[in-house]
């Protein structure tokens, strides 16, 4: 695992953001869920995803939101992320799902959160949702799948 000097010089947007042994993620946008999706031999159909008005969001009790992750993110080649959520959402029974990231990956992470508390969860953009740990990968590859955006 990769500690704060080594993220500090592969991940320079994130600079401020970065913590003895992970890099924090912050909120961006949180999304509701609009129609039904489906995979079928890997055919992705996503469900569609609305906007909510932010800053301040409120999560309903038991249901799922997408939140994006503040910035976009370039895990470079060689190197692999895990997102793990931040305790505070733990103890407020508010989860934090995720995947890998991918070495080469760049773009927006988009997380889910589920809400399984019986009450409303307020949470205001900015704050940070979950952190990244970094490991290096021997004989990487690189990630060029169908959410990988074009670098500007
Ligand atoms: N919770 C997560 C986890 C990962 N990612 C980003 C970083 C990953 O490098 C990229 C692809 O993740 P996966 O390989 O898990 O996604 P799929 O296998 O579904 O996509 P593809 O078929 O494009 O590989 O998406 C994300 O946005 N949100």
């Amino acid at each position: 695992m990769l500690g704060e000097e080594e993220l500090i010089k592969l991940f320079p947007d994130f600079a401020e953001l970065v913590q003895p042994s992970g890099i924090d993620l912050p909120l961006d946008k949180i999304y509701t869920q609009e129609s039904e999706g489906s995979l079928i031999d890997n055919e992705k159909n996503l469900p569609e995803i609305k906007e909510m008005e932010g800053p301040v969001y409120t999560l309903k009790p038991h249901t799922a939101y997408l939140a994006s992750i503040d910035r976009k993110i370039k895990i470079p080649k060689g190197y692999s992320m895990l997102y793990l959520p931040r305790s505070t959402l733990l103890r407020s029974f508010v989860s934090v799902q995720t995947a890998v990231g991918d070495p080469g990956f760049y773009g927006t992470l988009m997380f889910m959160i589920y809400n399984h508390g019986d009450y409303e969860y307020k949470i205001k953009q900015g704050d940070r949702i979950a952190q990244g740990v970094v490991f290096k990968v021997e004989g990487s590859g690189e990630y060029n799948g169908s959410y990988q955006e074009e670098e500007k």
